[in-house]
């Protein structure tokens, strides 16, 4: 049975989030690593963390940040998942910079966006294999799409099939059409804790579908133990 809180609305979701966070956070002793979803729900949660209570609540200094995907845009794009982090979030509170670690998109070619990015992965691990003892992340933030995506891995692409590269680059399922780079299933599994974000009366038909198992990208991601779903009450149907 999905664990599965129901929030009123997409303000309720993120303070019920973001005390979640913070308390996963809490229960992780030394450095943490945060990967941050793309996408629009989650910007509530970050603009929360920001600011007190949830502000002082947090170890700064020991908290890296990573993304779970990107669109292979430039930093400063609005569609950048990095530049929406940076404005509610990264830029706004006492993190240090060299410890977000966003992938590079410089040269805007996907491919060596998610070579460079996988090399920036196994440094702050420490290694090339993952150990299932020794989780990657200690929190991991996910949304789903419309069709059922997760993170850029979308129903169809190669992304999905993946199982020994942590990131990978990938064609866009939808908007905004642009390149990705995303996490694929191993990395994505690695994390200690898991939360899953859906607000909205767009996700009413897709969310019964993920947490039923069907044979959709966020539903496979959301098989791993432990995980948590912070739903809205359009998004459950119940407003
Ligand atoms: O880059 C992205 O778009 C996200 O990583 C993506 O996986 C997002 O979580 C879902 O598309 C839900 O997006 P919303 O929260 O905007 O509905």
């Amino acid at each position: 049975m999905a664990d599965i809180t129901t929030c009123t609305d997409a303000d309720d979701l993120a303070d019920r989030a973001a005390d979640w966070l913070v308390d996963a956070i809490a229960a992780t002793p030394g450095r943490a690593a945060i990967c941050l979803s793309g996408g629009s729900t989650p910007k509530r949660l970050y603009q929360r963390l920001a600011r007190d209570p949830w502000r002082a609540r947090l170890p700064w200094p020991r908290l890296h940040w990573f993304f779970g995907d990107e669109r292979v845009v430039p930093a400063d794009d609005p569609r950048s998942n990095q530049h929406m982090a940076r404005e509610a979030l990264l830029d706004q509170a006492p993190v240090p910079p060299d410890q977000v670690h966003a992938v590079p998109v410089a040269g805007l070619d996907p491919e060596a966006a998610a070579a460079a990015y996988q090399a920036a992965l196994e440094h702050y691990y420490g290694g090339p294999a993952l150990d299932p003892q020794r989780p990657l992340f200690d929190v991991m933030l996910l949304g789903i799409g419309p069709d059922g995506h997760t993170a850029s891995l979308f129903p169809g692409s190669p992304a999905l099939r993946e199982t020994r590269r942590w990131a990978v680059a990938g064609p866009p399922g939808l908007e905004p059409f642009v390149p990705r780079v995303t996490l694929t299933f191993p990395a994505l599994a690695a994390s200690r804790a898991t939360a899953f974000l859906v607000s909205g009366a767009d996700k009413r038909a897709i969310l019964p579908r993920v947490l039923a198992g069907e044979d959709l990208p966020a539903a496979r991601a959301a098989t791993v133990p432990g995980v948590r779903w912070f739903a809205d009450k359009a998004a459950l149907g119940e407003a």
